[in-house]
């Protein structure tokens, strides 16, 4: 049935207008901010596995090869959530819900860079690598972003266990494929500090989640229960950040930073408690949780031991 006047424009509106991407809308896709910072965390992981002396070649390829199973991991996260991205006020103007870029193709480019990355990972640095980044690319892609996200408020939690991967292919590219506790206590100190990273920003967000109707920690249990977790996780991120120091794995100017970032860490999160101005305080500390991440990062690469 032919539709015109009014009703013609208005559905014309709502329809994703088909203007075709530009190449920044596909590299969009990739999270570069995210990205980025997960190879800053991979850095940090390669110097601490090869006790501050990596090869300049293994440096290279773990790079690259982790930035594509990273990328891929975004941008399958982004063809995956295009239904809720475009219910979301910060992710409705995103490449998928804008229609920029087709869904086919960022699914074919999501599965390419995945693809090239773990082959460039296993060829030219070692199984273990590799390993560890099919597993990050496995959790981030299938368990939090089609699963966990939709489901429950643990999504946070454990998408942080994708979220720690990357400083663990950077400490078994560093160690020769070897991850010895010191391994395990970095890839701790990324699991813990990702939920006081997120749910600070979850509670910014608290009605775009409640709209798409995905089940994160204040949408369900409320700002309390949220304030209190991100202590709890806090609290637990710093005395396990200071065991690098008595495994002898890092030496004092690491002590000192994760000492001193984290009782500033520590003490923004228990200020959170007492607050009347909770998206003011949740603003502040997410930056800060930036500000920790790449501290610690810098720290574990000027003085691993
Ligand atoms: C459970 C795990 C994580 C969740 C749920 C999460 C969630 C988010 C979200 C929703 C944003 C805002 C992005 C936007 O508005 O477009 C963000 C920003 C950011 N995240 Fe995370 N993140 C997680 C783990 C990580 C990890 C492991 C890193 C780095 C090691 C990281 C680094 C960043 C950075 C640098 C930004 C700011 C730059 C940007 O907005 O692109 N995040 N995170
Ligand atoms: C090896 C490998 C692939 C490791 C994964 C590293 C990585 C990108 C971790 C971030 C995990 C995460 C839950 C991001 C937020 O996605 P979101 O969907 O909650 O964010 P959005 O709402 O902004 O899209």
């Amino acid at each position: 049935m032919a539709v015109h006047g009014t009703a013609a424009k208005r559905l014309r509106r709502e329809e994703p207008q088909q203007r075709h991407g530009t190449w920044r809308d596909y590299i969009s896709l990739m999270k570069l901010g995210i990205t980025t910072a997960n190879l800053m965390a991979t850095v940090a992981g390669l110097w601490m596995g090869a006790h501050g002396h990596p090869g300049w070649k293994t440096v290279v390829i773990t790079l690259i090869g982790t930035a594509m199973v990273v990328a891929s991991g975004a941008t399958l996260n982004n063809f995956v959530d295009r239904d809720i991205d475009v219910r979301m006020q910060r992710t409705s103007g995103r490449a998928l819900p804008t229609g920029k870029v087709q869904p086919v193709s960022a699914l074919v480019i999501g599965l390419a860079l995945g693809a090239a990355g773990l082959v460039l990972l296993a060829g030219w640095v070692n199984s273990t690598a590799a390993a560890c980044a099919f597993v990050g690319l496995v959790m981030y892609a299938y368990v939090y972003t089609v699963w966990l996200k939709r489901t429950t408020t643990l999504s946070t939690v454990l998408g942080g266990l994708a979220g720690a991967m990357p400083p663990l292919i950077g400490y078994a590219a560093g160690s020769g494929g070897r991850l010895n506790l010191a391994a395990w206590v970095v890839f701790s100190v990324f699991f813990l500090w990702q939920p006081p990273h997120f749910l600070p920003l979850a509670m910014k967000r608290v009605e775009d989640y409640r709209a798409a109707g995905i089940p994160m920690l204040p949408v369900v249990r409320g700002y309390t229960e949220t304030k209190w977790q991100i202590l709890v996780y806090t609290a637990a991120m710093v005395p396990v950040s200071l065991l690098l120091y008595a495994l002898q794995a890092a030496g004092v100017i690491y002590l000192l930073v994760a000492l001193v970032l984290g009782v500033i860490f520590l003490w923004r999160a228990v200020q959170g408690l007492f607050t009347k101005d909770d998206l003011g305080w949740a603003n502040r500390l997410f930056r800060f949780s930036l500000v920790y991440l790449t501290a610690i990062c810098v720290a574990m690469v000027v003085n691993p031991l």
